[in-house]
């Protein structure tokens, strides 16, 4: 018990954001509710004219974005049109200042990080969030709430063996010691850890050596199809985005400007000129 209160004054110390319990609980929220996309689908996310700023500076410009469950989008723009902005919206983090956010039927504009967590929304940025100091088990264990240091335990390694088997190999290593590629696996084991409905995706091939990015895109591709995660993937990458992502939205000046199935992204050389050229 006094090693996991220790595991959690860490965490604040270094004051990372950690949304939500990681406690291992089905996130909360009427999986049930919402509306039909066509053929049928159920609507798990629904952005509409949503904005932001920075300050007084705004930044997202009226986003509509929707989002079928167990689908992928990936978004993807020049440099500073807003993608990163548009995920900390909305995860929270960012203050939204116009439009409206549902979640499973659920309007969710106005909820904290923490809640919108809560209820199923994980969120892995560009900089990485494992604890340099803490093992790989510790890692995984921060935030699960129980007073138990062993069901803790229990909960991670469930995880590991279910989901991440090559990181059972590397339970007793230090975050420091871990490569980019496999920081970036423990992200992802912690975060399933709390059985999200919508992971969001910042850069995830950021600070993975190249000869990985290949295993972290068969991981992500496993997970949306075996547990029905919905997707939302930021990525330079379009290679990477392609491979995982059902369509892709192209985001210009804080605005999506359309939407294509994910096959065209390579090969749309209009689109490449007029929306993703540097
Ligand atoms: N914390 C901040 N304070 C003020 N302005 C910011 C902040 N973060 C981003 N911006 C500005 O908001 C705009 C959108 O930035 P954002 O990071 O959302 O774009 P992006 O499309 O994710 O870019 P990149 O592809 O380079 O990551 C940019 O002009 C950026 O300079």
């Amino acid at each position: 018990m006094r090693r996991k209160s220790g595991v959690r004054r860490h965490a604040a110390r270094r004051g990372l954001s950690l949304l939500g319990g990681f406690d291992g609980r089905p996130a909360r929220g009427p999986a049930g509710a919402g509306h039909l996309l066509g053929e049928g689908r159920l609507v798990s996310l629904d952005v509409t004219g949503l904005r932001a700023a920075h300050d007084i500076t705004p930044v997202l410009h009226g986003v509509d974005l929707h989002l079928a469950g167990g689908e992928a989008i990936g978004l993807v723009g020049r440099n500073g049109v807003g993608k990163t902005s548009f995920a900390n919206t909305l995860t929270g983090l960012l203050r939204t200042t116009g439009g409206r956010i549902d979640f499973l039927g659920e309007d969710i504009t106005g909820l904290s990080a923490t809640k919108r967590g809560r209820r199923g929304i994980a969120y892995i940025g560009q900089d990485s969030a494992v604890f340099p100091t803490l093992t790989v088990l510790e890692n995984l264990m921060v935030g699960i709430s129980t007073w138990r240091r062993s069901e803790a335990e229990q909960k991670a390694l469930a995880v590991v063996d279910e989901l991440f088997p090559a990181l059972r190999q590397r339970l007793t290593h230090a975050g420091f010691e871990l490569s980019g590629g496999q920081r970036r696996l423990v992200e992802l084991a912690r975060v399933m850890l709390r059985r999200p409905k919508l992971l969001v995706l910042d850069e995830p091939t950021e600070g993975v050596q190249p000869s990985f990015v290949q295993d972290l895109l068969d991981r992500l591709i496993q997970l949306k199809h075996d547990s029905g995660l919905s997707v939302i993937v930021i990525e330079h990458r379009l290679d990477f985005v392609a491979a995982l992502a059902d369509t892709v939205s192209v985001m210009v000046k804080g605005q999506i400007v359309t939407t294509v199935p994910a096959d065209q992204l390579l090969t749309d050389d209009e689109l490449h000129r007029r929306y993703l050229a540097v």
